[in-house]
């Protein structure tokens, strides 16, 4: 039997200490079935304590590494992580615009768990107008969203809800992520084509809760190929990293918030 394996793109940051960006992207890749691509949109200095500064690339860098993949690289799913500037936005919404690889997960990455800024302050309402349109889903925290909306942060599910909905008028789909607030769960929702889906997961304790974002979204963009449906590919995502946070107990990786743990899942292997 043959597997299908499909190819599935990251474009985002770098993070040495492997909690974030595009070293959870991959990791995330590979454990849920998928071949991992990355195309750089800045190189990070930080570890799990926080970042120490921003190496950003320039917007024809970015484009550049992306048209050169994509000349000889069908994928099957891309996931945008940090993009950093208004520049690289729109060097990222001309390529897309012009080559429209489906489907596409834009976790709209603003500010590091750290509190560093990711994202020019400018740079919001490019991310609003010019990319957001372009892509499938939309995965904001609470702040992201507040940003995005111009509003304040949601401090309920039933203000999760309202924003989720007001987001949706901007986004073809949108999963609200409700890590920020406190409680048993941890609530994230998904509004598509209308339709809203609560997925709650229990909230596990720990420190090691950096690239939690980073790995949801791109769970997401890994499983949508291999799913019927978003809401089927959300569930599973949420799954993983429901398992991969538990799983951090095992690591001490670094003083700071340290990294989920990203493992193996022994499923469906056609070799077995
Ligand atoms: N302690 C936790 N236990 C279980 N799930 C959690 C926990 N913290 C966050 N999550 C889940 O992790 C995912 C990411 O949520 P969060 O709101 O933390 O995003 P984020 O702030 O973008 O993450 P990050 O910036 O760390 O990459 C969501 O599915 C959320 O429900
Ligand atoms: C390159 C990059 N992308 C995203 C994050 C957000 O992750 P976190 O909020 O856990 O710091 C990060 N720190 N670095």
């Amino acid at each position: 039997m043959t597997a299908y394996i499909p190819t599935v793109l990251t474009i985002a940051g770098t993070d040495p200490s492997g909690g974030a960006g595009i070293s959870a992207d991959l990791k995330t890749f590979s454990a849920l079935g998928a071949f991992g691509t990355a195309v750089i949109t800045a190189v990070v200095t930080q570890n799990t304590r926080g970042v120490a500064g921003i190496h950003q690339l320039d917007g024809e860098t970015v484009a550049g590494q992306l048209n050169n993949l994509l000349d000889d690289v069908h994928v099957d799913a891309v996931k945008i992580g940090m993009l950093g500037t208004v520049e690289v936005i729109e060097s990222v919404a001309a390529v897309l615009r012009e080559r429209a690889p489906a489907p596409v997960v834009l976790d709209p990455v603003m500010v590091a768990k750290s509190g560093h800024r990711l994202l020019a302050p400018d740079a919001v309402a490019a991310m609003r107008e010019q990319l957001i349109p372009l892509v499938d889903l939309i995965t904001p925290n609470l702040p992201e969203a507040a940003d995005l909306l111009g509003v304040g942060e949601a401090t309920s599910v039933c203000d999760m809800a309202r924003q989720a909905n007001a987001l949706a008028d901007l986004a073809s789909g949108v999963l609200l992520k409700g890590g920020h607030l406190s409680g048993a769960d941890s609530t994230d929702l998904l509004v598509v084509d209308g339709r809203v889906t609560e997925f709650d997961a229990p909230r596990v304790v720990t420190r090691n809760t950096h690239g939690t974002g980073c790995t949801l979204s791109s769970a997401i963009a890994a499983l949508r190929p291999q799913r019927d449906s978003w809401v089927v590919a959300v569930r599973e995502a949420k799954e993983y990293l429901t398992g991969a946070l538990r799983a951090a107990d095992d690591l001490s990786i670094g003083s700071g918030h340290g990294p989920v743990h990203h493992f193996w899942r022994m499923w469906d292997d056609p070799h077995t």
